[in-house]
C-alpha cells in the first residue's frame, strides 16, 4: 500500500457516530501524533467552519475527562466543511478544490447506507476516488443481494486494497485478543473443543434503547445492527483454527444458517412510540438464535447468540461452559470461562473448590482479570482502525467474503417469518424456549 493518507473526509460529519466515536477518535488520534493532515467534514446541512468547530469541541468534550487544548487547537486549525448535497456534482467539485493538494484522501462514509451510491458516485465523477482510500460503514448492505451489489459499486470506484469495511468489534483490544487467551493458553488451548466444552454463550446487552435512531434502527433491527456484524464476528474468533483471516473466513463458511425455529425476536415495550417507528412495526430490538457449526472441532457444541436493546445491563460477553469433570463428586457445577468483551472488559474462570466442613461439597469461586487494571487506558476502537486504514493495514477490517458469509447466515430470520414477542424493558428480553441453553443463560458480570 502507497504511504499514510494525507487528509481525511467525514461524510456525515453532522451524525450521531461522527458526534459518538469519529470526532473523538480523529482527537485522540491528534493527541497522539498520529494525525497532522486536513480534516474535512461533508453533510448536506448548511454549517460552516464555526459551526464544525463547535461541534468538534463539543463531541471531545463529551468524550474525554480534560481536553488537552494545544491537541484540540491543532486539530481545529486544520478542519474545513463542505456543505451540498450529495447527489450534486457541486458538492464534490468544492471538495476537489479542497484537496488539491493531497494525494492520498481517505474517505469515510459515516452516512445512511441509502446515500453510499450517490457519494461513491460522485467521488467517482469528481476524479477523488481514483487517488483515495475509503472507509465503508456496517451494515454493508440489508442482505446478501445488496451486499454484494454494494461490493460491486465500491469495486468499481475504488481499488479493493483501498476499501475499508469497518466493524468496530475487530478493532477493539479484548475482541481481538479472544485467540491469543484461546491458543496462547496450555490451560485452555487443549480443551478448546466439543470433547471439552458444552456449549458457548455470547450476549450483547444495552441497557438503553435506540437513543434518538429509531428512525434508522426500525430499518435495520438487532440481527443487521449487531447479531449480522459483530456477533458473528466474535463467534467466529471463538470457533476458528489458529492461523489468520483465511481460517476466520473458512469457519464462517462452515457455520450452518440460522433457522427460524431455534431463534426468538423481541421488541421492547414503549418501542412502537418512538418517533421515526412506522406504525406497526415488526422490527425486533432482541433476538436470540443458536448457531451451529460443522467442524470437527465444533460438531453438536450449541453456540447461543444474544443481543439486544433495553435489556438488564450493558455488556458483550462470551460465557464458555466446560462439560464436567469426569470423576467430579455430584453437584460440583461445571466450570465457567468468561471473556467480557465490552465495557469493563476481562476475563473471569470459576473452579470448583471444597465448602469447608465435613462433607465434600463444591463451592465455585470466580478468578477474575479487569484489563482496566492490568493495562491502564487503551485506545479506542475507532482509534485503532481510523489509524490502520490511514496505514493502509487491511487486517483489523472485514472482508467483502466475510460479509457474504454473515448475510447467508442470517437469511433465514430475515425473510419476516420470525416476528417479535414484546418484552418489558431492564429484564433479559422474551421467554426465549426453544433457543435457550439446556442450563439456561448464564448470569452475566463478575
Ligand atoms: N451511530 C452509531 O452508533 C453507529 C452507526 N453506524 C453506521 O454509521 C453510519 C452513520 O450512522 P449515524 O451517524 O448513526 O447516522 P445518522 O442517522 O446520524 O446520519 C448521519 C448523517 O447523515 C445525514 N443523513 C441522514 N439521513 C440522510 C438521508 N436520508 N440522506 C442523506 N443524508 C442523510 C445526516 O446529515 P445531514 O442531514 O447533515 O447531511 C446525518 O447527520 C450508518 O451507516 C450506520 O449504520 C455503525 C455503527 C454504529
Ligand atoms: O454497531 C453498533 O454498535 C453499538 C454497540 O457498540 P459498543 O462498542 O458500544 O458495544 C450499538 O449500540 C449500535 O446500535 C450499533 O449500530
Amino acid at each position: 500500500m502507497d504511504g499514510r493518507a494525507d487528509a481525511v473526509v467525514l461524510f456525515g460529519v453532522t451524525g450521531d457516530l461522527a458526534a459518538k466515536k469519529l470526532i473523538p477518535a480523529l482527537y485522540e488520534l491528534t493527541r497522539r501524533g498520529r494525525l497532522d493532515v486536513p480534516v474535512i467534514g461533508v453533510a448536506r446541512s448548511a454549517w460552516d467552519h464555526e459551526q464544525l468547530v463547535t461541534a468538534v469541541r463539543k463531541a471531545v468534550t463529551e468524550a474525554v475527562d480534560v481536553v488537552d487544548e494545544a491537541a484540540f487547537d491543532a486539530l481545529a486549525a486544520r478542519l474545513a466543511m463542505v456543505s451540498g448535497s450529495y447527489d450534486s456534482a457541486d458538492t464534490y467539485q468544492r471538495l476537489a478544490a479542497l484537496l488539491t493538494g493531497a494525494g492520498r484522501p481517505l474517505f469515510y462514509l459515516a452516512i445512511p447506507p441509502a446515500v453510499f451510491t450517490d457519494v461513491v458516485g460522485g467521488l467517482t465523477a469528481s476524479g477523488l476516488a481514483a487517488r483515495g482510500r475509503v472507509i465503508v460503514e456496517k451494515p454493508f448492505g440489508h442482505d446478501l443481494a445488496s451486499a454484494s451489489a454494494l461490493a460491486v459499486t465500491l469495486r468499481g470506484a475504488f481499488d479493493p486494497a483501498r476499501i475499508f469495511r469497518i466493524d468496530h468489534y475487530l478493532g477493539k483490544e479484548a475482541v481481538e485478543g479472544i485467540t491469543a487467551v484461546r491458543f496462547g493458553n496450555r490451560l485452555l488451548e487443549p480443551i478448546w473443543s466439543r470433547e471439552h466444552i458444552d456449549n458457548v454463550q455470547i450476549t450483547l446487552a444495552e441497557e438503553f434503547g435506540t437513543q434518538g435512531r429509531a428512525g434508522f434502527y426500525d430499518r435495520s433491527g438487532a440481527v443487521r445492527d449487531v447479531l449480522q456484524n459483530h456477533v458473528l464476528q466474535v463467534a467466529a474468533l471463538l470457533a476458528m483454527e489458529p492461523g489468520g483471516k483465511s481460517e476466520e473466513l473458512h469457519v464462517l463458511r462452515r457455520m450452518r444458517p440460522l433457522t427460524p425455529a431455534s431463534t426468538v425476536f423481541g421488541q421492547y415495550a414503549g418501542y412502537a412510540d418512538e418517533s421515526g417507528v412506522a406504525p406497526g412495526s415488526t422490527t425486533e430490538t432482541f433476538v436470540a438464535s443458536t448457531l451451529r457449526i460443522d467442524t470437527r472441532r465444533w460438531a453438536g457444541v450449541p453456540f447461543h447468540l444474544r443481543a439486544g436493546k433495553h435489556l438488564g445491563a450493558t455488556t458483550t460477553e462470551v460465557v464458555v461452559t466446560l462439560r464436567p469433570a469426569s470423576s467430579a463428586p455430584p453437584g460440583f457445577a461445571p466450570n465457567l470461562l468468561r471473556l467480557r468483551l465490552g465495557r469493563g472488559d476481562g476475563l473471569g474462570l470459576t473452579l470448583n473448590v471444597k465448602e469447608p466442613g465435613g462433607t465434600v461439597a463444591a463451592h465455585p469461586v470466580p478468578l477474575d482479570v479487569d484489563f482496566g487494571t492490568v493495562f491502564g487506558r487503551r485506545q479506542e476502537a475507532y482509534e485503532r482502525l481510523i489509524d490502520d486504514a490511514l496505514d493502509g493495514r487491511p487486517d483489523r477490517f472485514a472482508s467483502e467474503e466475510t460479509i457474504r458469509e454473515e448475510w447467508r447466515i442470517v437469511a433465514p430470520v430475515l425473510d419476516g417469518s420470525v416476528l417479535p414477542r414484546p418484552y418489558e424493558r431492564g429484564g433479559w428480553g422474551p421467554e426465549t424456549a426453544g433457543t435457550r441453553p439446556a442450563g439456561g443463560w448464564h448470569p452475566l458480570g463478575r
